[in-house]
């Protein structure tokens, strides 16, 4: 006799989800309703034309918006079962469990090692030998330790632009975030050093992060994420697996995008 409790398929557990999800700037619309779901130990790239809204909606996420005077957002941000997009909430957990990268590097003024011990120190890790373990954890998740274990106390200034950005990589990590956002991470670093991020971010996605990237680069979404969405105008017009947006498009204005009639 079949065991119904093993036939059946697993649910779906999103790490995140938004719901109805909207940004206004100075009243002014930025981002539509937008309702996407997240799961974890995947990367889902958000694609579409400058000014789209797609960092709009990524920031929505760990509400960094929120530090911009007259931004609103509207709806829900649900991580795990916590709708964050409430007043009450703790930004610095948040954004601890909700890590963030940026399009440029933006290491501290500080050492490689104080990086990544900094962040640790202010939520409270003080043991040395903790920090030691924490940091070399995460510069190797990151694919920095061998390039850096012999020069820790050199300034972070001192690394290549491609590095500085797998130190604040490094840096996310530490604080064992479920989800990473990264908003266009590459655009500003050459191709063996987009290589090296690109690797990481599907190490991350294997380790069981959700993965949410903003890119302008087509191929790079392609490569590295599972799961695709499209926006245009401030709306979410189509999200699917990675292989059907870019292969089997459904919406017409996608397609023209793809084949590069606008953007
Ligand atoms: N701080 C802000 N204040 C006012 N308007 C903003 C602000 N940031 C973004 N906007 C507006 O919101 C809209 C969406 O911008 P957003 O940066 O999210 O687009 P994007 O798709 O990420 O673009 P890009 O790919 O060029 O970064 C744009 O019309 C933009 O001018």
């Amino acid at each position: 006799m079949t065991d119904a409790t093993t036939t059946q398929a697993k649910p779906i557990d999103p790490v995140l989800h938004t719901h109805d999800v909207t940004v206004d700037y100075s009243g002014k619309r930025a981002l539509n309703e937008t309702s996407l779901s997240f799961e974890s130990g995947t990367v889902t790239a958000l694609i579409g034309p400058s000014g789209c809204g797609k960092s709009t909606f990524l920031r929505s996420i760990n509400l960094m918006n929120r530090e911009i005077p007259g931004c609103v957002i509207g709806g829900k941000v649900v991580y795990h079962d916590i709708n964050v997009n409430t007043r009450g909430i703790d930004t610095l957990w948040l954004r601890k469990r909700v890590g963030m990268v940026f399009q440029q590097p933006n290491p501290f003024r500080k050492s490689i090692y104080e990086n990544i011990a900094f962040a640790l120190k202010s939520h409270g890790m003080t043991k040395r030998a903790d920090l030691d373990e924490r940091v070399e954890k995460s510069l190797r998740s990151a694919a920095l330790w061998d390039e850096v274990k012999d020069k820790l106390r050199d300034s972070a200034y001192a690394l290549s632009g491609g590095q500085q950005q797998r130190l604040c990589i490094a840096r996310t990590l530490a604080l064992e975030p479920d989800v990473v956002l990264m908003d266009e991470p590459c655009s500003a670093l050459d191709p063996i050093a987009t290589f090296a991020i690109e690797e990481t971010i599907t190490d991350m996605a294997s380790r069981g992060i959700c993965v949410i990237i903003v890119t302008h680069n087509m191929q790079q979404a392609s490569r590295v994420s599972n799961r695709t969405a499209f926006f245009l105008m401030g709306t979410m017009v189509e999200c699917g697996d990675t292989p059907q947006i870019f292969g089997a498009p459904k919406d017409q204005r996608l397609n023209d995008y793809l084949n590069g009639r606008f953007g």
